[in-house]
């Protein structure tokens, strides 16, 4: 099964609804920007350039219509996160998953969105993105380096993706994490 359908089961397996919001936050350069891109239209460019602030796009997949805000993850930007978060049914946290150097930047700054009172309880999604990549790493390492075992107000999952791929209509590797809190 692909990302594409599985994140799409995700969403409407949450929410049992036709139509859901997302906000879509993560460090610079993680892929957020070509993950909409992808998921919004199949198609893959090399010309994607760094957001400034976000990106509003509405994306419709069967009876499913997401509306996603797509933000910067320059430092700079990252102060703005949590308003886009604000009232979304599903936070989505992408991470490069061949870059492993840049993990403990990317868990403060998930914790720190988290830890927001106005955000307890929004469903959890985190994507660990580049997986064409050698080097990448596995779903498994991703929970323990970003501490996804540590979040319990709310459900979390946890996917390995890559939109290249996903262009390219290759198969990819997906495990869910927990559905549910414990
Ligand atoms: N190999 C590979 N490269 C990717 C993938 N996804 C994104 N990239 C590359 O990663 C770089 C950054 O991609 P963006 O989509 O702009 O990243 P972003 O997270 O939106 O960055 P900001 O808007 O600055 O926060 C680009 O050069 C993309 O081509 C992927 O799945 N595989
Ligand atoms: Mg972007």
């Amino acid at each position: 099964m692909s990302i594409f359908t599985s994140f799409f089961q995700w969403i409407s397996g949450i929410f049992f609804s036709k139509s859901a919001e997302i906000a879509i936050v993560g460090l610079q350069a993680s892929g957020k920007t070509s993950f909409v891109n992808v998921i919004g239209s199949g198609q893959w460019s090399e010309d994607v350039v760094p957001t400034v602030g976000f990106i509003f796009r509405k994306v419709r997949k069967g009876n499913v219509t997401l509306k996603i805000w797509d933000v910067a993850g320059q430092p700079k930007f990252r102060s703005m996160w949590e308003r886009y978060c604000h009232g979304v049914d599903a936070i989505v946290f992408i991470v490069d998953s061949a870059d492993a150097e840049k993990f403990n930047t990317a868990r403060f700054e998930l914790h720190q969105l988290l830890s927001q009172s106005a955000l307890g309880g929004v469903p959890l999604l985190v994507l660990g993105n580049k997986n064409d990549l050698d080097g990448h790493v596995p779903v498994k390492d991703l929970i323990r380096d970003l501490q996804l075992d540590k979040i319990m107000d709310r459900p979390v999952s946890c996917y390995s993706v890559s939109p290249f791929a996903l262009s390219l209509l290759r198969s990819l590797d997906f495990s869910v994490f927990h559905e549910k809190p414990t």
